[in-house]
């Protein structure tokens, strides 16, 4: 038998600001990453972990769930490496970790929590960017801080191309902003899982990412903003944001719901979860998606046992009790279902099918200039 020890298995951190689309990005590689097994650790920001739901199907006990608050102010590594250790026991059989970050995480609070690691058998595998294409500006003007996230970067997704409106312009914007790391256009994260389970960090960048220069990092974070709680350094993107955590055992009625939708705050940034829509349609939930001023349902089967509504909804700026108190209203058990009620959620649905049948037409495409 040999005595060679295992090889480390490369931990990577999935970043990027809210809605940029890290679980679909994750979900990209569930299911195309080929024959490497993928562990997954998801950190949602609010209190209802959707983003753990959106992959768990596809993992299985290959996930573990960090819910309730970015795993960037955790007081120490402890609970990370806790789960860290589940997962990479040789028993799980796991070739690469991928930590999926709250939308509002600091990158490099992670990666430092990632050095500071004493597993022998892990290794930080490098840091990925998603960044939303047709959203860019908008992030960039409010958030100035991303540049700082991209220039740390191994490897940065622009993503929703589809989107965009002059995709190659931001994608040679953030080759600007990224510091040499690898920049590849993809649309709906569907990107060649290659890129990576190889894009560990060169020996340059592991000089970059010393603890030192992620210090300095911290130190100008202190200095550029007036907000933060006690226990979170000031300038993390989430000490200006709160989310609001909605649940209902009592249908949402469609035109209620639109009617929400419709007129919510500009501060309500991202919102995210699943709806009962009642008699509208008893047989599927529909998963809801805003960012910012997009919006999208993908109506899904039931999951056998489970009705609920579970919303979560990200914002700065925002009235948490009169957002709760707009939900309950649309709550709607009328035993039968209005005709036209569910004709406003549908115009997003059809977009959002129509969208995908043109992805697929240019799948192939995509991939071909990713690689290029
Ligand atoms: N048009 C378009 N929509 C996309 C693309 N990628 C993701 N989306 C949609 O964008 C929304 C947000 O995607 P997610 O993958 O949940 O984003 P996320 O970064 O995980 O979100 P948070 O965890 O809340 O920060 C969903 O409705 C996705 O279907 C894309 O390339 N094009």
């Amino acid at each position: 038998m040999s005595q060679a020890s295992p090889p480390q298995i490369p931990v990577l951190i999935l970043a990027g600001f809210l809605g940029s689309g890290k679980t679909t990005l994750l979900n990209h590689l569930l299911h195309r990453g080929g024959g490497s097994r993928i562990g997954a650790i998801v950190n949602d920001f609010g209190a209802i972990e959707i983003d753990a739901m959106a992959v768990a199907g596809a993992l299985g006990d290959s996930t573990v769930s960090l819910g309730n608050g970015c795993l960037c102010c955790a007081v120490d590594a402890s609970e990370l490496d806790l789960y860290l250790d589940r997962l990479a026991r040789p028993a799980a059989r796991i070739d690469v970790i991928v930590i999926e970050a709250s939308g509002l995480a600091e990158p490099q609070e992670l990666v430092k929590m990632l050095l500071a690691s004493e597993n022998p058998h892990i290794v930080y595998g490098g840091l990925v960017e998603v960044v939303d294409a047709a959203e860019f500006d908008a992030t960039r003007e409010k958030h100035p801080e991303i540049d700082r996230h991209l220039a740390i970067a191994d490897l940065v997704v622009v993503n929703k191309a589809d989107r965009a409106a002059d995709p190659d312009r931001v994608i040679r914007l953030v080759r600007t902003l990224a510091d040499g790391a690898a920049v590849v256009p993809a649309s709906y994260g569907r990107i060649d899982p290659e890129f990576l389970f190889d894009c560990r960090p060169t020996e340059e960048r592991i000089g970059q990412l010393s603890f030192d220069d992620l210090h300095r990092h911290e130190d100008s974070d202190h200095e550029d903003s007036d907000h933060g709680g006690p226990h979170e350094p000031r300038g993390h993107l989430h000490s200006a944001y709160e989310s609001v955590s909605f649940t209902s055992e009592v249908p949402l009625g469609p035109r209620r719901l639109m009617a929400f939708l419709d007129g919510r705050p500009d501060g309500l940034y991202r919102i995210k979860g699943y709806v009962d829509l009642g008699a509208a349609d008893p047989r599927n939930r529909y998963a809801v998606h805003a960012v910012g001023r997009f919006l999208r349902f993908y109506p899904e089967p039931w999951p056998p046992g489970e009705r609920l509504t579970q919303l979560v909804l990200i914002g700065s700026g925002i009235d948490a009790v009169a957002l709760r108190k707009e939900l309950e209203a649309c709550k709607d058990d009328a035993p039968h279902a209005d005709e036209r009620g569910m004709w406003g959620v549908l115009r997003y649905v059809q977009e959002q099918e129509q969208e995908q049948e043109q992805e697929q037409e240019q799948e192939g495409e995509g991939e071909q200039e990713a690689r290029g």
